[in-house]
């Protein structure tokens, strides 16, 4: 397939999807369409099966769940083409209607900013006429949460509320990794996988240089874990989402460009209503940690130190191919979280965490000016904002173990008077801003301090 053939693409649809739930396994079909002919497409996600079989009700409700984790997956190869027309499958209520747009539109916000494609912005799906079956209301909101494990310290800190809570958590990761294995060994619970295999079509329109760029992956992953907990009659997907992940990264054509969204407030609102609407699911969803920055849960992850050795926040470590081992020490993600780490806990213990000491290294400076937003935009990375790093910036600068660290008393120099001012009204250590979290998981995290 070559790229003049892929311009040409006028459609993205969603020919079917099926399950198979003798083997777990769901097929979801895309298809690009032009003139020229079409381009086929099929991701295969096998769910984790229950001990018994699910009762008719189960299988209904989890065919509405798959009904729009079809539709939402589909993000990853409308982006080789990016046609202009959306066609979905089948009728969907308000709802889920308005999903399914703002994960085209503002989960691929990125991707379209870096390919300059603006009409991406403003994508209506084309809804086809009809009515659907109203969704009988299902309430698990009492029932053993699943956990989502990321194998970052925002999951383990949310997998710790809950497990000291006496909520009996279930980890739960879509391709559980070397890293997500151990974090899982570490907490000594017996987890669930659920496994997603990307078309390798994709792979090789990718290679041959086809449209490529970020997509709302936290959506996609949200949509499989509430898919697993139904099939296996658990309650609530407990995220680990941060107060900071709804902030853009920057304005373009008047849209915010957010490399984070479908970890943001607002993708979480769309969801948990999407849910309600078209599976009849009252409370499916929602993240524990969505009032709180990323420096106030690096200061809650260093009171735990059971996953030291395997604790691992780097995206680097989670490539489907060629993926390091755990930190990669050069990146916006390993700055921050060291940045955000260390004021809360031994250099000693730190250093082992990330087995390298990143405030040491002369050469991290420049990565760091980025996070202190002194010059260019926040990175594309789930880093927090720049007030947390100049807030953790100030902490270390008053201790003895950092105060004389090289990165340290360089970076005190350049932040300006005005950042320093706005660090000491900060508010990072005060919970804040909108959440879904329900009353009886309103506490947990005061465990924790
Ligand atoms: C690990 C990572 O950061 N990957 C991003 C990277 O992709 P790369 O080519 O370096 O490696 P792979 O992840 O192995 O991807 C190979 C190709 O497959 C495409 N792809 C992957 C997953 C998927 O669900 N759909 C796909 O189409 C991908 O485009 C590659 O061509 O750069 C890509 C382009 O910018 C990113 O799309 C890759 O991001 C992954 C989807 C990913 O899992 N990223 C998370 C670590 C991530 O960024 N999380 C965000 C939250 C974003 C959200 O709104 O949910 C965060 O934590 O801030
Ligand atoms: N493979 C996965 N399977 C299931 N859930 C995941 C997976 N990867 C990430 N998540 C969830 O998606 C959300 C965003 O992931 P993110 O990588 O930011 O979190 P993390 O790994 O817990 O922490 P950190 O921000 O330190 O990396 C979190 O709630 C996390 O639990």
């Amino acid at each position: 397939m070559l790229n003049g053939q892929l311009a040409q693409m006028t459609a993205f649809t969603f020919p079917s999807y099926s399950i198979d739930l003798a083997t777990g396994e769901a097929l979801f079909d895309y298809a690009l369409t032009g003139p020229d002919g079409e381009v086929r497409f099929t991701e295969v996600v096998t769910f984790p099966l229950p001990d018994a079989p699910p009762s008719d009700a189960t299988v209904t409700t989890l065919n509405r769940v798959l009904e729009l984790l079809h539709v939402v997956a589909g993000v990853s190869y409308y982006k080789a083409a990016a046609p202009r027309r959306l066609v979905l499958p089948a009728p969907l209520g308000a709802a889920a209607a308005a999903l399914v747009t703002a994960v085209y539109t503002k989960g691929l916000a990125e991707y379209a900013y870096r390919n300059d494609l603006p009409y991406v912005l403003e994508l209506v799906p084309e809804v086809p006429a009809g009515t659907v079956d109203p969704a009988l209301p299902v309430d698990t909101s009492e029932r053993r949460p699943l956990s989502a494990v990321g194998g970052g310290k925002d999951s383990i800190v949310t997998l710790e509320a809950l497990r000291r809570a006496g909520l009996d958590p279930v980890p739960f990761s879509v391709n559980p990794n070397h890293v997500i294995v151990a974090v899982n060994d570490a907490s000594g619970l017996t987890p669930l996988a659920a496994r997603r295999r990307i078309d390798p079509a994709l792979f090789d329109l990718n290679a041959a240089g086809a449209r490529n760029g970020h997509i709302p992956v936290t959506a996609i992953n949200s949509l499989i874990a509430v898919a697993t907990a139904v099939l296996h009659g658990l309650g609530p997907v407990v995220m680990s989402n941060e107060r900071s992940a709804s902030d853009p990264n920057l304005v373009w054509h008047g849209h915010e460009i957010n490399h984070q969204w479908s970890k943001g407030v607002e993708a979480e609102g769309l969801l948990r209503a999407a849910l309600a609407g078209h599976a009849g699911l009252t409370e499916p969803y929602f993240s524990l940690l969505r009032s709180l920055s990323e420096l106030h849960i690096a200061r809650l992850f260093a009171a735990i130190d059971r996953y030291d050795d395997v604790v691992t926040s780097c995206n680097a470590a989670f490539k489907l191919r060629d993926a390091s081992a755990r930190w990669c020490g050069n990146c916006p993600k390993c700055r921050f979280v060291f940045l955000a780490m260390a004021p809360f806990m031994s250099r000693e213990r730190l250093v082992h965490i990330f087995g390298t000491d990143l405030l040491a290294d002369p050469t991290q400076v420049p990565g760091y000016l980025e996070l202190l937003g002194i010059g260019g935009h926040k990175p594309f990375e789930c880093v927090g904002e720049v007030e947390e790093s100049v807030v953790a910036l100030g902490l270390l600068a008053e201790q003895e173990q950092w105060r004389h660290a090289p990165v340290v008393q360089a970076l005190v120099a350049d932040v300006p008077e005005t950042a320093w001012s706005t660090a000491r009204n900060s508010d990072v250590f005060t919970p804040g801003g909108p959440h879904f979290v329900p009353p009886a998981y309103a506490k947990l995290l005061a465990a924790l301090q």
